[in-house]
């Protein structure tokens, strides 16, 4: 059998915002494939003038929170009007409701923007296990661009043309973690967790239409596979807030404990804010903001769900 080995890369300099679990990774990943990467944080000893100096691509991975500030600390600087600048963030902004390609492109409209975001727990990109992505944006050039420097025979990725809906299909899938996280710290079994992440998938598949993103790219990677990945691995932060409160803790203990960031909890803020101004129907998700409200228990929650309406089911994300 011959094994056909990627394309040849060529050496690009990427600089990475964020030095916590995801930052780390991918700069790892990407120096694996050769590139001169500078890896910033708040901590660095570098500036994130001298990091950003000469790079191709700017690839940010701070957690939502610091999405803005990181974006005012750039504005003023110098970058090349060539540079991509590639958002591997996963939350909404809690002040404009904007997603981070949002905050990003209105701050550098002459620059393209590329979404990343699939099925990838840091922890097994750390331990060099196989995993797919998807990169988005639309400028087609600007995410084969991304493709080709960041794909590698353990990091397959494909790009996509519909860079809102690949971000919000990571976005709010972590709402429907710390449901599936809930779920399965209650013990409800194996079809109670198949038919809320189903559920949920038709959730996500109703909001994101509703603000313009296509249906099929939530059946990709970033759909569908990151809410297998996150509903299904204790590995992933969100499923742990659901587990953990399932088990009788209160979120604040939590949340101080939790290795990192769970962008679900401030996503549920959000998108119960917009789905109340916009009369979109979010149940899991609003059983969700209950729970983290402390207004709902985990059983009183479940008991919720079971007690809806009956309606049929295809069609149902419309509705
Ligand atoms: N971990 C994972 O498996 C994956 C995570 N993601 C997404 O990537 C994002 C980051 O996740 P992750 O790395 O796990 O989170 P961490 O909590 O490990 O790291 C968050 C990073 O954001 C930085 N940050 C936060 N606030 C600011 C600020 N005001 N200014 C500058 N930097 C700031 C932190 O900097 P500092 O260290 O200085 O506090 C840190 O580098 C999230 O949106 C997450 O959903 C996406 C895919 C996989
Ligand atoms: O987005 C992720 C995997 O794709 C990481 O999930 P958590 O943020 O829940 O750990």
């Amino acid at each position: 059998m011959t094994i056909q080995n990627p394309k040849p890369k060529i050496e690009a300099t990427i600089a990475i915002l964020g030095a916590g679990a995801w930052g780390t990774a991918l700069a790892n990943l990407a120096a694996a494939n050769g590139h001169q990467v500078g890896l910033w944080s708040r901590e660095s000893s570098e500036s994130l003038a001298d990091v950003i100096a000469g790079a191709d691509i700017i690839l940010s991975a701070v957690s939502m929170k610091g999405v803005r500030p990181v974006v005012e600390l750039i504005k003023p600087l110098a970058l090349s009007s060539d540079t991509i600048i590639v958002t591997a963030t996963k939350g909404l902004d809690p002040s404009t409701t904007c997603t981070p390609a949002q905050i990003w492109q209105a701050a550098f409209p002459s620059h393209p923007v590329v979404v990343l975001a699939g099925p990838n727990l840091s922890k097994e990109i750390e331990q060099g296990l196989p995993a797919a992505t998807v990169v988005a944006s639309t400028d087609a050039e600007a995410a084969k661009v991304v493709q080709a420097r960041l794909n590698s025979t353990r990091f397959r990725v494909y790009t996509n043309s519909d860079p809102l809906g690949v971000e919000l299909g990571g976005t709010l899938k972590n709402v429907i973690a710390i449901s599936a996280g809930t779920c399965d710290g209650l013990q409800l079994g194996t079809n109670a967790k198949a038919a809320l992440v189903t559920r949920g998938l038709a959730e996500i598949i109703r909001i994101g239409t509703h603000w313009g993103a296509k249906t099929d790219t939530f059946y990709g990677l970033s759909g569908l596979g990151d809410l297998l990945a996150t509903c299904n691995s204790p590995l992933s932060r969100n499923y742990q807030v659901g587990y953990q409160l399932a088990q009788g803790k209160q979120l604040p203990e939590v949340l101080a404990a939790l290795q990192g960031t769970a962008e679900g909890v401030n996503t549920t803020q959000v998108l119960i804010q917009l789905a109340n101004q916009q009369g979109i129907s979010v149940p899991i998700s609003y059983q969700v903001y209950r729970l983290l409200q402390g207004e709902v228990t985990p059983q009183a929650a479940v008991d919720a769900l079971m007690l809806r309406d009956v309606k049929p089911e295809i069609g149902s994300w419309r509705y």
